[in-house]
This record gives C-alpha cells, sequence and structure tokens, in this order.
C-alpha cells in the first residue's frame, strides 16, 4: 500500500504552513522529515495522518492503513501495559499485544500501570501501539524522545522489521536513528510563501 502527497498545502490554525508537498511512499520504504524547530514536521504529519484536512491536494493511502503516534503517548495512566496494549489491540481490530510487549522489551513491565513508569519507559508502551495496530503506514512523530540509546536502537530494529514485513513509515526526527536506508526530506524548501487566512480560523487568532 502507498502513501502520496499531491501538490499538497497544509496549514495550522488557518496559516498556509507547507505548500507543494508531493512524494510517493512505497511499501517497504522509510521517509525522514528534516526541519527547523515550527518548520511544519507535525502539521504534514497530521495531514498525512487524516487527523486534518489539507488546504489544497491531496493525500493518497486508505486510512485504514494508516496509524498516527505523536507527542502524547496515548496510554491510561490507571491500566497496566499490557492492558493498555489489549484495549489498543480491541480498537484496531486485535493485534498481538504479546508481540508488542517483546518488540519493546515490555515483558518484565507487563502488569505495572503505565502511571508508575518512566518517561522512557511510557514512550516505550507508547510505541509498542504501533505493532498491535497492525497498519501499514506509521506517521511518527519525534519517537524517540525519551528514548535512551538502546531503547532507540529497540526502535529503529522495530522500524527495520516493519519496512521488511512490507510497511513503510514517515517519521519527524531530530536525531539519527542509523536508518541509512531511509529517504530524506527537508521540509523548509516547502515553507508556504504567503499566509491563507480562511474566515472562520481567522476569528480565533
Ligand atoms: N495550535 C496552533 N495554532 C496556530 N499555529 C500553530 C499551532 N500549533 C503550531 N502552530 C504553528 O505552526 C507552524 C508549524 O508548526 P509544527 O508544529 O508543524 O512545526 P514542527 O516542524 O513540527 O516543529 P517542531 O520541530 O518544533 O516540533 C509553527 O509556526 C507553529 O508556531
Amino acid at each position: 500500500m502507498s502513501l502520496s502527497a499531491h501538490d499538497l498545502s497544509v496549514s495550522r490554525g488557518g496559516i498556509a504552513v507547507l505548500e507543494g508537498v508531493t512524494f510517493t511512499l512505497d511499501p517497504g520504504r522509510a521517509l525522514i522529515l528534516r526541519g527547523p524547530n515550527g518548520s511544519g514536521k507535525t502539521t504534514l504529519l497530521r495531514t498525512l495522518a487524516g487527523l486534518q484536512p489539507p488546504l489544497r491536494g491531496r493525500v493518497q493511502a486508505p486510512p485504514e492503513a494508516r496509524v498516527y503516534a505523536g507527542h502524547a503517548d496515548g496510554i491510561k495512566a490507571a491500566l497496566t501495559a499490557r492492558e493498555n496494549l489489549s484495549f489498543w489491540a480491541d480498537i484496531f481490530g486485535g493485534g498481538d499485544v504479546h508481540a508488542a510487549l517483546a518488540a519493546f522489551e515490555l515483558e518484565g513491565l507487563a502488569e505495572r500501570p503505565a502511571g508508575a513508569m518512566s518517561a522512557g519507559q511510557k514512550r516505550r508502551l507508547g510505541l509498542a501501539r504501533l505493532i498491535v495496530a497492525g497498519r501499514e503506514i506509521w506517521l511518527l512523530d519525534e519517537p524517540t524522545v525519551s528514548l535512551d540509546a538502546p531503547a532507540t536502537a529497540m526502535f529503529a530494529r522495530t522500524v527495520r522489521a516493519h519496512l521488511a514485513a512490507g510497511g513503510s513509515a514517515v517519521m519527524a526526527t531530530h536525531i539519527d536513528l542509523g536508518l541509512d536506508e531511509a529517504e530524506v526530506m527537508d521540509v523548509a524548501p516547502f515553507k508556504a510563501r504567503a499566509a491563507a487566512l480562511d474566515g472562520f480560523d481567522e476569528a480565533f487568532l
């Protein structure tokens, strides 16, 4: 399943942030988004994930093939790691909780409430959701925040396995993941030339 962006313009608060973004990501491929703070990586990822409409252009990929992991870990503090993953497995239609725990070496923490985990452990649990989601196209915003070097390597291995299984991934990251096979796209050249306000959002700015 490919993901394509065609002459895509994306906006935040009614203001155009990026324009003219065009690419195709085939199965088995990864794309790393680079660009300075505020350049529009999150906005682009949210649009690719279908969480917000494009200002112009279009995104092509079935909604049910995409999964987004943003800055929030998406976990419930009162539930254990296993319960959190089971919850998400039910939402996504029955993923492999055991495989997800194993991929992020969470077996020893499986019965611990997420609220009693460290920031890096919570992040690993949040990323383990990707495994239970069982979706082909991963859209990840700063996935390695809070991860130490071994956990970052764990994440890179998981992405490689996903690509080898025919999945794909778009990731915004400021660090070197060691994924030399990934394509890199700097979003800076796509910076929108003029702010475009629409009537609705303008009232809130
Ligand atoms: N809720 C909001 N309303 C209006 N503008 C916003 C909002 N959130 C972000 N922006 C602006 O949109 C632009 C793009 O932000 P975005 O979060 O996409 O950048 P980014 O490249 O992901 O940055 P970072 O590397 O800091 O995460 C920035 O100029 C930012 O100030």
